[in-house]
């Protein structure tokens, strides 16, 4: 494993470390052969020591858990009405009268109080003021000094974040009340039962309580501050009777023969024929270069956003008229990622050159029920000009109806179902990676999806659920016909996690069995551009690769693609990247102390990745290929070093060149599994 350098420790020959070495040192070409990373000898040094972790923290965490709730609660509440919790209403406006609330607030309006306790200011700009923005966290932003009196203006076009979900449509959602017109005609015309009075609501009581209090009411407009890191919960739907009594796939062995329509193809009636012909009439465009830009439901205009242009052939597909059609051929696809694919990761990706966008996916039930930390995983920001949102649930139904709910309530450019996913409490609710057991299930939930929108629905498969059981192409052939424009496939089936190479030559098969009209996106272990061009030009029947862990571990991969170089980064334009992820973070989450916390356990949970980074000049063989494992080595100078580290601690120390120091007592665990070479709980 990577270490770090004392600064005193120049990275030279390090004679001592090579002597040590077998006189028959393997090549270069034989390490690499091993999955070992073949980094240059002179960059080559004995592992670190690291001390034992201590027993303290344990000792802390169990004195925590030995709280009540009720005092648990009561504590909270003592804390808001402490000084350091200073209304955000009065924060804002620097007046302690602006909150309506008066003295029922349960925050402190206490300015003078507040600005005593309050810890100095960070180095650097507040990254409002520095677009020409009024910050939002006026007097608890943690760069006030840098505030500048400037009259207000508006959040500059191209930097806005959208997608944020309605106080009304959230307290219809609470009581269950909100209409479902297109679903439930859907859902009668497939034959399946509709349950929309499910048991939604009641799950919500203790929402619904709370939501004319004066705590919702000092939350920042719209800017939810709940999504936490790695944030799956899964509330999925009660067992629906409607699946078991119309699916009786549930029970079928895996075979790996082609799944029968036995359902009647739905009518898939236009809803939109004329203007959906008209546009196809009017302008029909081969992709990238046409543009036109986009009025957003909320009055917002998000620049060229290319779903629109359309291909001739596809018009030929009946129902396809009525739907908007992306190209995905030839762009550059950021994957889907829980937690580390946030909107700051995604916006610098897009500064990096991703052409596709994608949000983590997000629960069915979770959205149907109005949670704010699950909407949160819908927002877009204005760079995003081709975003798709991932939904993941086990029925026809409730899919349905949340396509129909983002369709109506959101702007975005395509809905993708993660039928892939491989965690056990997705799984085991029958959703995920698990509807790979059940193609007519499937077939159901496509079908019911696809004609409830106009947008483009996509699906995300893996190879199969257990290994040696194939089942991608068992749908390719059909999946089209049922209703989706594209289907991506990850080379792994769910019981391999990442323990092998993705499977390109059964994405390969997968994809000579599609029709023409479906595109087919491969995924998996893309970490180069000769990776990407490879399998664009060994199937042509390949629209383009998803892009996932080579994204996190260097996102600049996108540039290197569109340059077609592998770039040999230095330590500083690295640090640029943190830099600017940070003030995206921080716009985000925000400046005040919560939001710079927020974004450095965000921050963080990446590093865990991008550690994995083995710079082009260190190595013997290039490119470096996502399953090496390197030997302890140092970089070429100590930020570089700092930076292959794989320690938390170093981590932790990047982060505080970035967001000043930690807090108090602060510790630090990735989430994610998938950081480590095999391993992995998510995907
Ligand atoms: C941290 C992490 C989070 C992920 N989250 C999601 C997700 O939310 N939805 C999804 O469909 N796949 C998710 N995946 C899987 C990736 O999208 C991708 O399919 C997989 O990593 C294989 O691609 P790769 O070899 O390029 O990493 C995740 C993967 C990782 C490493």
């Amino acid at each position: 494993m990577a270490a770090t350098a004392p600064a005193t420790d120049p990275p030279g020959l390090s004679p001592a470390v090579t002597a040590a070495s077998p006189p028959s040192q393997p090549t270069p070409e034989e390490l690499a052969a091993r999955a070992v990373a073949p980094v240059k000898p002179a960059f080559l040094r004995p592992p670190p020591v690291r001390e034992a972790p201590k027993e303290e923290g344990k000792a802390a965490v169990v004195t925590a858990e030995k709280k009540s709730k009720r005092q648990l609660k009561r504590e909270r509440q003592q804390e808001k009405k402490s000084t350091s919790h200073l209304c955000i209403e009065v924060g804002k406006s620097g007046n302690a009268d602006s909150c309506k609330y008066g003295a029922s607030c349960r925050f402190s309006h206490d300015i003078n109080a507040y600005l005593a306790q309050k810890p100095a200011d960070l180095e650097g700009t507040c990254p409002f003021a520095s677009s020409g923005m009024v910050c939002p966290y006026g007097l608890t932003c943690r760069y006030l000094s840098t505030h500048n009196n400037q009259s207000p203006e508006n959040c500059p076009e191209g930097n806005r974040e959208i997608n944020f979900l309605n106080k009304d449509t959230q307290k219809l959602l609470w009581k269950n009340k909100y209409d479902f017109p297109k679903a439930s005609a859907q859902i009668k015309l497939l034959g399946l039962k509709d349950i929309k009075k499910n048991k939604v609501s009641s799950a919500n009581d203790d929402q619904k309580a709370d939501i004319d209090s004066p705590d919702k009411s000092c939350e920042l407009n719209g800017n939810d501050k709940s999504e936490s890191p790695c944030n799956i919960s899964v509330n999925v739907e009660p067992e629906s009777n409607l699946c078991k009594e119309t699916d009786n796939s549930e029970a079928e062995p895996l075979v790996a023969s082609s799944v029968q329509l036995v359902e009647p193809r739905p009518l898939k009636k236009s809803k939109v024929e004329v203007d959906e012909t008209q546009n196809h009439g009017a302008g029909i465009h081969d992709n990238l270069a046409e543009s036109e830009d986009h009025k957003l439901s909320n009055g917002l205009e998000v620049p060229s956003i290319n779903q629109s242009s359309c291909r001739t052939d596809l018009i030929t597909i009946p129902y396809l008229r009525e739907k908007k059609i992306i190209d995905f051929r030839g762009k550059l696809y950021l994957a889907p990622l829980t937690t580390v694919g946030n909107l700051p990761f995604r916006r610098l990706c897009k500064t990096l050159g991703a052409d596709i966008t994608c949000g983590e996916m997000a629960m069915c039930s979770n959205l149907l029920q109005g949670q704010a930390s699950e909407w949160a995983l819908l927002r877009r920001h204005s760079s995003e000009d081709l975003f798709g949102v991932q939904i993941c649930g086990p029925y026809p139904d409730t899919i349905a109806r949340t396509v129909e709910l983002i369709d109506k309530e959101c702007s975005i450019d395509f809905i993708d179902i993660n039928m892939g996913c491989p965690i056990d409490i997705v799984v085991n609710k029958g959703a995920g990676s698990s509807l790979l057991t059940k193609p007519m299930r499937i077939k159901s939930i496509v079908q019911a999806a696809s004609t409830v929108t106009e947008k483009p629905l996509t699906v995300k498969v893996r190879t199969a659920f257990f290994e040696g059981r194939n089942r991608a192409d068992s749908i390719v052939s059909d999946i089209y016909d049922w209703g989706a424009s594209a289907l991506t496939i990850h080379g792994r089936s769910r019981q391999q996690r990442y323990s092998k190479l993705a499977d390109w030559d059964y994405i390969y098969q997968c994809a000579q069995k599609a029709p023409d009209y479906l595109h087919v996106i491969g995924n998996g272990d893309v970490f180069s551009y000769t990776d990407w061009n490879k399998h664009l030009s060994d199937c042509s029947k390949i629209s383009t690769c998803m892009i996932a862990r080579g994204a996190l571990i260097k996102p600049w991969i996108f540039t290197e693609i569109k340059e077609q170089k592998h770039w040999d980064i230095t330590s500083g334009e690295r640090l640029n990247i943190l830099k600017d992820f940070v003030r995206f973070g921080l716009e985000h989450w925000g400046s005040d102390s919560k939001g710079v916390e927020t974004t450095r356990h965000f921050l963080l949970e990446w590093l865990s990745y991008t550690c994995r980074y083995i710079p082009v000049g260190l190595l013997d063989v290039i490119p470096q290929r996502l399953n090496w494992r390197p030997p302890s080595y140092c970089g070429r100078d100590d930020l570089e070093t700092m930076m292959a580290s794989d320690s938390a601690a170093d981590w932790i120390r990047i982060s505080e060149m970035l967001l000043g120091k930690v807090p108090e007592g602060f510790k630090f665990a990735p989430k994610h599994k998938s950081n480590a070479y095999d391993r992995a709980e998510n995907g």
